[in-house]
């Protein structure tokens, strides 16, 4: 590209902004390493000065002198944190530049963004403006001309003269493009053209408008953001984190916000993004958990990812029928109001009476009463309590003895006058109340409940006693919000009552019979702001018209990227089709990419074949649900544990008629093809799945596929 004078002069001009900023970095790192280092001898020294004195020091005086260490160590650790960001920013100090004129100066200013705040030490001014500052709203939220950003202390006015974007890496200025668009497109090509890491990257030089809309959004309770397939969901509730952490900071930190995620693996993949945006890592929780906490010493239970595998082999139509039941909002209702009821018809208030003491029903029946609100099992608790505290000082005060065994007797008697032992029974009896609902609870052998009981049973138990909740989370985040049901989200209300962002994406659901739409979800938080990302980035234009091909979203809008066709091949036998995927796999070594996905149905598949590969020589790591880290390099997985993960390449293998032919199928072979980035083969002997017809008809512009045998 051949620059004209004012370009060249330009670029001189950026170059030594950058180079000052870079020497002003320079100067904090060095002065904050010096400050660490002395802090790290100072405490050396006060430690030892107090085990040599510690016998002539008095209590005060040591209690003084450990107040003074511990004040160093967390300056010391402070400035430690402090020195991260700024080596962070020596990296790359900023990524963007808006000039805005403020309406009544009396000319425009260029404001500089990057990771962190960063001010002159000398004279105070801000040199780099943190991307969440809300100056930097312009960036992502304004084209050339009028623009306006909100302060606490009101909204500024003024215009945008000028947008710039810059690529800095070691501190070296790679490119920059001037831009009058929000987040030139190429940038942004740029961005999502490279190959993928081994973890999930941060985004913020090139956020887009819609999705700064939904991490800038501070006033919603909960926040609903349904976004197609590689829209950038997951992204964007990270830097919804870090956003809601900058902005309050005073009363939220990374210790009280939580993520629900689909399994550990996801955890692991997503880890790096909030310590890039220099935060903490947030603490994770998946439904497995949850439900162990609540069911350990209750009923042995399946797990999420047992109904998952139990599904994909084959499922019964009554156990259909009894998870479509137990997925809808009439079933919490229904649920809700017969525990309600219990403690209305079922409480039968007797008389009490211990060591020729007694106390009437009516006085049992009050108390009972008394306290409807709360839990009948915490009633029936407080009654006992009542009970025990009146008879014994009733018998005390005449001289006589009380033991363990008359409260024990007393709790006894208060429990006889309700038919449940504990929330177990009332849920079970639920089943066997009604002719409608007989037959829909079907343990899975003497002491095991479906997966589908699982949370309708700690809901009873939360409705029925009190329960430990998560009071100390005042924000979670749900990941993959489709593939929970009514009576999970009423779990999820009772144990976090905090803000929430909900995110997820319709048809990547993972069971057909208990999925849960946007509308529904919304129906459970009718307060929520609801919010919807359309455009898809993950995935170039070819793979993202093959994957609407399996299941269309009209709303889905791919982004312009190109690369080469998915490519469905067909092979002679199983042994040909493991010989086609070791080529796959050959050519991908020899490529630029990085990162390639083997994403098998079934876990077994994956697991089968995974032993196949690796005897023939190669090097790849098997991910199934006991795993807790991402690696990089050869991965192969499963469809539903490869959710949320991304690669540079992905084969499937197997897409034959009899693999893929229903509904859940359906739903896998979209997730396993959605994770791709640049290239996408599958392979299949015998029949092409059902799902794949339009790959075989003739080559039309709708359907940019390559079949070849
Ligand atoms: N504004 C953006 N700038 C650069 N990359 C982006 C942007 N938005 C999304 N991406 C990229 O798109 C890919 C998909 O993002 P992410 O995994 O967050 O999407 P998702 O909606 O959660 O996907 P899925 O539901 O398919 O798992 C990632 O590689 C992410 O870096």
């Amino acid at each position: 590209m051949v620059l004209t004078d004012a370009q060249t002069r330009d670029e001189e001009r950026e170059r030594r902004h950058l180079a000052e900023t870079v020497r002003l970095l320079s100067g904090e790192l060095e002065r904050l390493t010096g400050d660490i280092d002395g802090s790290a001898r100072a405490i050396e020294e006060r430690k030892r000065h107090l085990w040599d004195n510690l016998r002539d020091m008095d209590f005060a005086e040591k209690a003084n002198f450990r107040g003074e260490v511990d004040m160093s160590v967390r300056l010391a650790e402070h400035a430690v944190m402090l020195r991260g960001r700024i080596e962070r920013l020596l990296e790359s100090p900023y990524f963007g530049r808006v000039d805005f004129h403020r309406r009544g100066e009396a000319g425009a200013r260029p404001y500089y963004i990057g990771v962190h705040n960063f001010s002159d030490p000398e004279t105070q001014e801000i040199v780099i403006h943190d991307w969440r500052a809300p100056v930097s709203g312009l960036y992502y939220d304004f084209e050339s001309g009028e623009a306006f950003f909100e302060t606490p202390a009101g909204t500024t006015h003024g215009e945008i003269t000028g947008k710039r974007q810059y690529k800095i890496q070691g501190g070296r200025l790679e490119y920059m493009f001037d831009t009058s668009l929000n987040i030139g497109d190429e940038v942004l090509q740029r961005e999502l053209g490279q190959s993928a890491d081994d973890r999930m990257k941060n985004i913020v030089a090139t956020i887009q408008r819609e999705q700064n809309a939904v991490i800038r959004n501070e006033t919603a309770r909960v926040l609903i953001l349904q976004g197609v397939a590689g829209s950038g969901k997951t992204s964007i509730a990270l830097h919804r984190v870090a956003f809601l952490l900058y902005r309050f900071k005073d009363t939220l930190s990374s210790d009280n916000v939580m993520i629900l995620s689909p399994n550990r693996v996801f955890g692991d993949y997503i880890a790096d993004v909030l310590p890039e945006l220099g935060e903490e890592r947030i603490a994770e929780i998946d439904v497995d958990t949850i439900a162990g906490r609540f069911l350990a010493r209750v009923t042995g239970y399946e797990a999420f990812s047992d109904q998952v595998v139990g599904l994909l082999e084959g499922v019964e139509d009554a156990a259909a029928e009894r998870m479509r039941y137990k997925a809808t909002p009439e079933f919490v209702a229904r649920l809700e109001e017969w525990i309600t009821s219990r403690a209305y018809e079922d409480f039968t208030p007797g008389e009490i009476e211990r060591k020729h003491k007694r106390l009437s029903a009516d006085w049992v029946a009050d108390l009972f009463h008394e306290s409807p609100t709360l839990p009948v099992f915490t009633r029936l608790d407080r009654v006992a309590n009542a009970a025990v505290h009146k008879l014994k000082h009733e018998v005390l005060d005449k001289g006589g003895t009380w033991a363990a065994a008359d409260t024990a007797s007393i709790r006894k008697q208060v429990r006889a006058m309700f038919p449940y032992k504990d929330a177990f029974a009332i849920y079970r009896a639920f089943y066997t109340d009604g002719p409608a609902r007989r037959g829909l609870f079907q343990p899975l052998g003497r002491k095991k409940i479906e997966y589908a009981d699982v949370f309708p049973l700690i809901y009873t138990m939360i409705r029925t006693s009190r329960q430990e909740s998560y009071g100390h989370i005042r924000h979670l985040l749900v990941d993959e919000m489709q593939d929970y049901t009514p009576i999970q989200y009423a779990v999820l209300r009772e144990l976090f009552s905090c803000t929430m962002t909900i995110l997820g994406d319709a048809n990547q659901s993972i069971n057909p019979f208990s999925s849960s739409s946007l509308s529904r979800i919304h129906s459970i938080f009718p307060e929520a702001d609801c919010l919807e990302l359309c455009k898809s980035y993950r995935s170039t234009s070819e793979i993202t018209e093959f994957a609407q091909n399996i299941s269309r979203n009209d709303k889905l809008i791919p982004i312009e990227r190109h690369g080469p066709p998915p490519q469905v091949l067909a092979c002679a036998d199983q042994h040909d089709q493991r010989a086609r995927i070791l080529t796959l796999i050959e050519q991908h070594r020899d490529s630029d990419h990085r990162s390639l996905g083997i994403i098998g149905k079934t876990l077994a598949q994956a697991e089968t074949l995974y032993h196949a590969l690796s005897g023939a020589g190669v090097e790849l790591t098997f991910l199934d649900y006991d795993s807790t880290a991402f690696t990089g390099g050869i991965v192969i997985t499963s469809a539903h544990i490869a959710k949320g993960l991304e690669f540079d390449t992905v084969i499937v293998p197997q897409v034959d008629e009899q693999n893929y032919a229903n509904e859940m199928d359906r739903c896998m072979l979209y997730i396993a093809c959605t994770r791709a980035m640049h290239e996408l083969h599958l392979t299949h002997h015998g029949q092409p799945s059902g799902f794949l017809t339009f790959s075989t008809e003739p080559r039309s512009h709708a359907h940019d596929t390559q079949t070849v045998s």
